[in-house]
């Protein structure tokens, strides 16, 4: 099935039944990891809007939420571009944080948030990705210890992740149909 957001057409890549079978596996397996803690799960805004949501509701161990924003703006030509974590308000110092991402494409965004947030001397960090696109990545992340899909280089919509800001709505994931080179 294909789809048309903004200029792009896209087709079908993961559907939502498979996504939620996913989160299941991995909502059981951060229960059995951080039982007896009480962990501190950030979504990371805007994509992971409905993967975080769909991921708490399978976990069962006690937990608190919160979320931050990663704004990313031009620096100088010696800095290029830098991103700085926005909106934080929990003491992170001596909590088992899981940061929760819709993807990590060049690991850049992640690069710079895990600098960030252990600045702040939690006891752990561990990521929780839905997407990872392994070919893509440009920093290793030890810390990327729960990803539902490896996926290859192409460019995704849907379940949260956008287009131009649009697409995020939709339920499954899509990939963008490559257009034929016209030269
Ligand atoms: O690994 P990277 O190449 O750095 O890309 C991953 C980042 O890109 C997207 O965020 P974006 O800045 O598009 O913001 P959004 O979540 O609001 O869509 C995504 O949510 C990650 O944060
Ligand atoms: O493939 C993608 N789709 C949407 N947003 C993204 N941010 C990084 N990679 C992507």
């Amino acid at each position: 099935m294909k789809i048309q957001v903004d200029d792009k057409e896209f087709e079908l890549m993961i559907e939502y039944e498979q996504i939620k079978k996913r989160i299941r596996l991995i909502g059981i397996q951060l229960n059995v990891d951080y039982e007896g803690r009480v962990p501190v799960f950030i979504g990371v805004l805007n994509g992971s809007f409905l993967f975080l949501a769909d991921l708490m509701k399978e976990i069962e161990i006690a937990s608190e939420v919160t979320f931050i924003k990663v704004s990313s703006y031009e620096g100088d030509s010696s800095t290029g571009r830098v991103k700085k974590v926005i909106g934080l308000e929990l003491d992170l110092r001596k909590r088992d944080v899981i940061i929760v991402e819709d993807i990590v494409d060049t690991g850049i965004t992640m690069d710079h948030l895990l600098t960030e947030l252990k600045q702040l001397e939690p006891a752990s960090i561990a990521v929780c990705s839905l997407l990872v696109k392994p070919q893509s990545m440009q920093h290793e992340i030890e810390e990327l210890d729960y990803v539902a899909f490896e996926i290859p280089n192409d460019f995704v919509v849907g379940y949260g992740l956008d287009y131009n800001g649009l697409g995020r709505n939709l339920k499954d994931i899509y990939r963008a149909v490559a257009v034929p080179s016209e030269t």
